[in-house]
């Protein structure tokens, strides 16, 4: 099932049905404390905790639960009238045990977490087009403007925890000292360094693409100057971000010397918390006057390194009547490519490129093969959190085979492990006809260009919003998308051709504040009349890139190795100046 030309199926011997995914509700009162596997076969049976600590498998696999627990029978009467926090307490609970946080231990982490957003829903439904049935999740009420805070405040606050009840009793260099290495393409950094600043026994090193994020991200980043935050500014793309990240995880002796955490989409305990907003926009759907019973839902997601659509088709998997999950991508397109062929590849073959390098749809098109388009969080190559859904589809295929479950589980690990190896020997791979089946049953896909961004950035701030909502982005026209969002709802608009609007809800996720991609909705916006970029800003804003900042430029030849080097030195010097 894994060449890139002739996808083939699995040698095994008999297919039956694969059994029904869906299991029947369970007692979840007393939650058995759930134990993790990798994506890649290694690593069985580790807790919650150990898992958010440790962030990526040692065989560099992704961890994901051994099972995906079930809703309880009456979980929509039980969790309808919840708040975000709430909500939050009950499906965090399905996935951690009593015995490993205790409930109100629990509860007081994920209330803190949600204390600093400043929208009283955490996370409001908004109706973009009420008539249509077409509505807007907005995600970015957190400290950064991004939907990445969601998951980082809660982050934060666990490794805190965590930390604190390791260190009890213990002094000096007898401490637990966490060293978070992310990389990130603008939000994940300032959302990461915003939910761990000032935090003891943390260091957090966040790996950004020099001049490839947005002023706004670059200063929310690196004018935070506390003594645990180390920003580098790497000559390169995310991509190189992510692969020296990688390859710092992968590496056993700096592992054991710096005891290194994940803040990247990678930790699960980000896809886990990022599954609660997909239950609370259901239940906001319910109490709208338009959703009728028999009526379906529809999330449109921008996507780029995967995350936060996987955490919509745990939801989905939980239980949560999610119809169809819709894949959002910008012109870097590899996962639209892969749901239209089976094949993911690395290189695109786009269509005729114009002069200079700036393709006909868009974006200009670097050597390395990324695009830089207007909505720079999502410029990745290579999806890192898709090998999850990889797994899930691998596990499903091995099934059909009628073996028992180990079975299926070792050989979908095997799988996904041979798939990886081809994506980074021959920057590709396709898989059999079965497995892009399966996946078109949770997924459609979209790809949207740089200039259908701007249309719909366009065409929604020239639509007054038809509900009389006031607008949550602060605009005196219509609503100001940021382009991340306008990717979901330009995809949106086309899912609503295929799914009848008067049946089907389409949540569209807004996944960032319009201000922090000011350039992309100047140049959409800037020609309208009564449009000025003071309506939208918000007051964090205001003075942030004058402020002083600290960064470390990471040469473009310095490797993973250079990074190491540095990460070494300056946790040792933040040590020294800690004792
Ligand atoms: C604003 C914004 N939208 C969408 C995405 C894509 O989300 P994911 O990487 O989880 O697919 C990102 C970055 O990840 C982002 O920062
Ligand atoms: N868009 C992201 C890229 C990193 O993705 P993650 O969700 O895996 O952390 C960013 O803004 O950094």
């Amino acid at each position: 099932m894994s060449d890139s030309a002739t996808p083939v199926g699995l040698a095994v011997p008999t297919r039956k049905p694969a059994p029904a995914t869906v299991e029947e509700p369970k007692d979840t009162t007393h939650t058995p404390s759930q134990r993790y596997l990798s994506t890649r076969g290694g690593d069985y049976g580790l807790s919650f905790e150990e898992v958010v600590l440790k962030g990526l498998a040692a065989d560099g696999g992704l961890f994901i639960p051994e099972e995906i627990p079930q809703l309880p029978r009456d979980w929509q009467t039980k969790w309808q009238k919840l708040s975000f926090s709430e909500l939050a307490l009950e499906i965090l609970s399905l996935y951690i045990s009593s015995s490993e946080i205790p409930p109100a231990d629990l509860k007081e982490i994920i209330d803190r977490s949600y204390s600093t957003f400043r929208a009283q829903e955490t996370t409001p439904l908004v109706a973009l087009n009420a008539q249509d049935n077409l509505y807007l999740l907005e995600l970015f009420h957190g400290p950064t403007f991004a939907f990445k805070d969601v998951a980082l405040q809660l982050l934060g606050n666990l490794f805190e925890y965590f930390l604190v009840r390791r260190n009890k009793g213990k002094t000096g260099r007898d401490r637990h000292h966490l060293t978070v290495v992310g990389a990130t393409s603008g939000d994940t950094g300032s959302a990461a360094i915003y939910g761990l600043r000032g935090k003891k026994d943390v260091s957090v090193f966040i790996l950004h693409p020099k001049g490839r994020v947005s002023p706004v991200q670059e200063a929310q980043m690196t004018t935070v100057l506390d003594a645990n935050v180390h920003n580098l500014a790497v000559e390169g793309t995310f991509d190189d971000c992510q692969d020296t990240v990688k390859a710092l995880f992968a590496d056993p002796q700096i592992n054991e010397i710096l005891n290194l955490g994940a803040v990247n989409s990678i930790n699960w305990a980000r896809i886990l918390a990022q599954t609660t907003y997909y239950f609370h926009a259901y239940f906001a759907l319910l109490k709208s006057k338009s959703y009728e019973p028999g009526h379906k839902v529809r999330f449109v997601v921008p996507t780029g390194n995967f995350g936060d659509i996987l955490a919509g088709y745990f939801a989905k998997r939980m239980g949560l009547p999610i119809e169809k999950l819709v894949v959002a991508t910008n012109e870097n397109d590899i996962l639209d490519r892969f749901w239209k062929t089976g094949h993911y590849e690395k290189k695109a073959v786009h269509g005729k490129e114009a002069e200079g390098g700036i393709p006909a749809d868009g974006a200009k098109a670097h050597e390395d093969g990324v695009r830089e388009t207007l909505s720079p969080a999502m410029d990745i190559l290579v999806s890192s959190n898709f090998e999850r859904l990889l797994w899930f589809l691998a596990y499903e295929f091995a099934a059909e085979a009628g073996m028992d479950d180990e079975w299926n589980k070792k050989q979908a690990g095997q799988e996904v492990e041979s798939w990886l190896k081809k994506l980074k020997s021959n920057g590709g791979f396709g898989v059999h006809a079965d497995i892009l089946k399966f996946a078109n049953r949770d997924f459609e896909s979209e790809r949207v260009s740089d200039v259908q961004t701007l249309e719909t950035i366009r065409k929604f701030y020239a639509t007054p919003l038809s509900n009389g909502t006031t607008n949550s982005a602060g605009s005196k026209g219509g609503y100001v998308l940021d382009p991340h969002s306008a990717i979901g709802v330009a995809a949106s608009l086309r899912s609503m051709k295929r799914a009848s609007p008067s049946k089907t809800h389409h949540v569209s996720l807004a996944t960032a504040h319009p201000a922090k991609f000011a350039n992309a909705v100047d140049l959409a916006l800037k020609d309208e009349e009564g449009f000025t970029f003071d309506t939208v800003l918000p007051e964090e804003f205001v003075g942030l890139e004058q402020k002083e900042r600290r960064v470390k430029v990471v040469p473009k030849d310095a490797g993973w190795e250079g990074v190491r080097t540095i990460v070494q030195d300056e946790v040792e010097e933040e040590l020294r100046g800690a004792s």
